[in-house]
């Protein structure tokens, strides 16, 4: 009978030695299941070298610096970080026996089954030796408890041509951010406010992690930068023929297009006035009403609003019809600067190599020689991910065959960028010093107020009076 080749992944027993290892193999060949490499995660410093091979099976040991086998937090961590990102592209289906090792290992195995951190189809065994019988029993486990992130990583496996966050992310300041975004999501026909720089991955966000917990593949994403002025009106809500001049058909416009799905409002400050009015009326229940161009009858769709802009709140405040900004602020989720998350940055760099490496020939993996992890993190990283992406595309470019020669050139253009765009000037206000410090201590403050979002937080965060804050926010700018 043909069997089925796969990995092996799974912890070594110190007492029992090696022979739960070559009895788990033998029980799974029972199974019809050939296994043909073993990762052998080895707690601390392996005591004795172990042999290359076991029945057949490559033997990989890998030490896992863990001071404490029953510290479920570090387990976790060390598989979830540094032993998984390793079994991405494995030639056959992975496998994990969960039984060697501490009951905290033991359950960090389900854990990650839970989170959906482990690749798809992968199958979990639980093995077990009998002293009477002297043979080795191997059940698989059923496991069918899985929280929301197991759904998001389906996207991520699912769909490997695009890069998308990883919601575990390293980084505190991406992991709130996200976690944040999964909670607003979920809440249906609520809209939902995407804040961040440029290239954070806004729109990316929008079209794979918010569309697939809102359950809406469809989306309908608006450059509002783009909207010509005439013809915004009929791009958005559509005409009836003879509308205007010019109007030589009926034309359904973008909301009906949105139906059923999501309409995504990118660069939401960029919105002519006129229109932002008549979006006020479409957003004003979840009826979404509007009247098609030269329609006296309204008409109504099913949609979700994803709004996403790159302005700080105040900005946007500043910018959008008051009424509009009222209902498209309730859920508001910023998204980090590369910057604040740089404990993501190595996952970032690959995402972004493998991305544009669709149509590249060389190594899936990015190279992360020591200069260019220097550069990376010394750098601002004002570009985001685009940033990365241009590394990249300058790595490959000076280094096609993945030879690394020429890598300083690549390297050297890269950060040559910040040289030949002129500097910013940084602004202080202007009058005299006392009305520069009125304006900086109101910048200050509403910047706290928007960051910390209520004035007891960003007083407690920066140390001072409550009352202050509000005094300094609401002085009058010059
Ligand atoms: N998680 C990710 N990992 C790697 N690359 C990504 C990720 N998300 C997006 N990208 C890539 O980064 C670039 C910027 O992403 P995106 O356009 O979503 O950012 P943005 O915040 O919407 O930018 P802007 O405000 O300029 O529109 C895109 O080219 C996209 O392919």
């Amino acid at each position: 009978m043909a069997t089925d080749k796969g990995v092996l992944l799974c912890w070594h027993a110190e007492r029992a030695g090696l022979g739960v290892l070559e009895r788990t193999l033998k029980a799974l060949r029972n199974r019809n299941i050939t296994i043909v490499e073993v990762f052998y995660l080895v707690q601390g410093k392996a005591r004795h070298t172990f042999p290359s091979t076991l029945a057949d099976a490559q033997l990989k040991a890998i030490e896992v610096p863990l001071e404490d086998p029953t510290h479920h937090v570090d387990i976790y961590s060390r598989v979830r970080h540094d032993i998984l990102p390793r079994l991405r592209d494995l030639d056959h289906q992975l496998h994990i026996n969960i039984s060697p090792g501490t009951p905290a290992m033991h359950s960090v195995w389900l854990i990650l089954h839970a989170g959906g951190a482990l690749p798809p189809g992968c199958r979990l065994w639980s093995s077990q030796y009998s002293t009477q019988t002297k043979r080795t029993r191997i059940d698989e486990v059923e496991f069918p408890i899985t929280t929301y992130l197991s759904e998001i990583h389906e996207i991520e496996y699912g769909a490997p041509q695009l890069a998308v966050y990883e919601p575990e992310a390293r980084s505190l300041a991406r992991r709130n951010s996200l976690e944040r975004l999964a909670r607003y999501s979920q809440v249906p026909g609520a809209p939902v406010l995407l804040l961040g720089e440029r290239g954070t991955g806004k729109t990316r966000l929008v079209e794979t992690f918010v569309s697939k917990l809102k359950q809406r593949f469809k989306v309908a994403t608006v450059p509002c930068g783009g909207l010509d002025g005439d013809l915004a009106e009929s791009f958005l809500f559509g005409h009836l023929k003879g509308a205007f001049t010019g109007a030589s058909e009926k034309r359904a416009g973008i909301l009906k297009e949105a139906d059923g799905g999501i309409l995504f409002l990118d660069e939401v400050q960029d919105l002519p006035k006129p229109i932002q009015r008549k979006l006020v009326r479409v957003f004003q229940d979840r009826l979404h009403r509007y009247r098609p161009m030269g329609s006296d009858r309204e008409e109504s769709v099913d949609l979700e609003v994803i709004c996403a802009s790159n302005l700080s709140m105040q900005e946007l405040r500043e910018r959008l019809d008051p009424d509009l900004f009222d209902r498209l602020s309730h859920l508001v989720v910023s998204v980090p600067p590369l910057r604040e998350c740089r404990e993501d940055l190595y996952e970032d760099w690959r995402r972004v190599w493998r991305e544009l490496q669709i149509s590249n020939q060389g190594s899936s993996n990015p190279p992360w020689s020591e200069e260019i992890q220097e550069t990376l993190t010394r750098n601002s990283l004002s570009g985001n991910l685009r940033d990365l992406q241009r590394l990249a595309l300058l790595i490959m470019a000076w280094c096609p065959s993945g030879d690394q020669m020429h890598l300083d050139n690549a390297i050297k253009e890269w950060a040559r960028k910040d040289d030949i765009l002129p500097s910013q000037p940084i602004f202080l206000g202007d009058g005299t010093r006392s009305e520069r410090l009125r304006w900086f201590r109101k910048e200050l403050a509403m910047w706290a107020i928007e960051h910390y979002g209520n004035w007891s937080a960003a007083s407690d965060a920066l140390d001072c009076d409550r009352k202050t804050l509000q005094n300094d926010a609401s002085a009058e700018r010059r």
